[in-house]
C-alpha cells in the first residue's frame, strides 16, 4: 500500500534506553504510519524488544518522546496515559496467555477488566475475536497447554485484538512456527490490517515475512534506526549487515519465493 501520504500515528523521537551503562538506543527516531505493517529488524541484542515496550509503555525510556496521535504520552497523568494505551494490541514474543484459564477466558479477561462487559457479554464478544484470528469453533473451551504452537499464537494474537486496537505490536509472531503455518500467520496479519484498517508494527527475523507483507521495514543497528523504507530501498543500502541479511542464502531464498510467487516483486 501506499504509505508515503500517511500521517505517522506514533513519533518516536531522540529515544534514548540504557541498562546500566548499556546503552541501548541512542538518540533513536521512529514513525509508525497509519495503515501500514512497518517490519523491525535488527541483529540480536539490537534493542527491537526494548523499542516495542518502550512505546507500548511497559517501559520509561530514560530519554526522548513517544508521541500517540500527536499526544506525547510521557507527559500524561496517569489515568489518561492507559485511554491512549488501550489503543494498542500487543502479541509478545511467548504468547503470555493465562496458563489457569481457557482461551476464551484469556481473550475475555480485557474485555472484563478495561471495557467493563459482564462475563456473558464478553465471553460472547472473545468467540468473535477467536474466530477472527482464525480458530476453529471449540478451541476457546481449552487450556492454553493443549494448543498447538500456531493456535496459541492466533489465541494470542484474539486477546491482542479484544479492545480493537487501532496499533496491532508483534513480537516475533512467527518465531516457533513451520513455514506454512508461518505463511499461513503472516496473511492474517495482512487479512486484518486490511479488514480492521490497523497499523502494525512487527519485531522479526523472519525474511518471508518481511517480503509477504511489509510495507516499510525499519533497520536498528548501532543503536539508532539505520533506515526505514521499502524492502528495495533497504536491501539496497550500502551496510555490512543489511547486505549479509538480505542478500545472504536465507535472504536470497525469501527473495526467490516473493518473486515466484508474485512476479514483478523486488529480484535480487
Ligand atoms: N530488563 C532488562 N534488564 C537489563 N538488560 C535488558 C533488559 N531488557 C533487555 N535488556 C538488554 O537490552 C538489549 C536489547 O534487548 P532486546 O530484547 O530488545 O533485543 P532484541 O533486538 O529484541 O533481541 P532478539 O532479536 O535476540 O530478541 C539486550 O542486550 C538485553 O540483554
Amino acid at each position: 500500500m501506499d504509505t508515503t501520504k500517511a500521517t505517522p500515528l506514533v513519533e518516536v523521537r531522540g529515544l534514548v534506553n540504557r541498562f546500566g551503562t548499556q546503552t541501548i538506543h541512542e538518540n533513536l527516531d521512529l514513525d509508525i504510519k497509519a495503515g501500514e505493517i512497518l517490519g523491525v529488524v535488527g541483529g540480536s541484542g539490537t534493542g527491537k524488544s526494548v523499542l516495542l515496550r518502550s512505546i507500548v509503555g511497559l517501559r520509561r525510556p530514560n530519554a526522548g518522546s513517544v508521541k500517540v496521535f500527536g499526544q506525547d504520552l510521557q507527559t500524561l497523568p496517569e489515568t489518561q496515559r492507559s485511554q491512549y494505551e488501550r489503543r494498542f494490541g500487543v502479541l509478545f514474543q511467548q504468547g503470555a496467555l493465562f496458563s489457569s484459564l481457557t482461551v476464551t477466558e484469556n481473550v475475555a479477561l480485557p474485555l472484563i477488566e478495561h471495557a467493563g462487559l459482564s462475563r456473558d457479554d464478553a465471553e460472547h464478544l472473545a468467540s468473535i475475536k477467536l474466530a477472527l484470528a482464525g480458530l476453529p469453533p471449540g478451541a476457546g473451551d481449552k487450556y492454553p497447554s493443549e494448543l498447538s504452537g500456531g493456535m496459541v499464537k492466533r489465541a494470542a494474537l484474539a486477546r491482542a485484538l479484544a479492545l480493537d486496537p487501532d496499533i496491532l505490536f508483534l513480537d516475533e509472531p512467527t518465531a516457533g512456527l513451520d513455514p506454512i503455518g508461518a505463511a499461513a500467520f503472516d496473511q492474517l496479519i495482512k487479512t486484518l490490517r486490511d479488514a480492521l484498517g490497523l497499523s502494525v508494527f512487527l519485531v522479526t527475523h523472519d525474511l518471508d515475512t518481511l517480503y509477504a507483507i511489509c510495507d516499510r521495514i525499519a533497520v536498528l543497528s548501532n543503536r539508532k534506526v539505520l533506515v526505514a523504507d521499502t524492502l528495495e530501498r533497504v536491501a539496497a543500502t550500502d551496510n555490512a549487515w543489511i547486505q549479509d541479511y538480505f542478500h545472504g542464502p536465507r535472504g536470497r531464498a525469501a527473495a526467490f519465493s516473493a518473486h515466484s510467487s508474485a512476479p514483478g516483486e523486488l529480484q535480487s
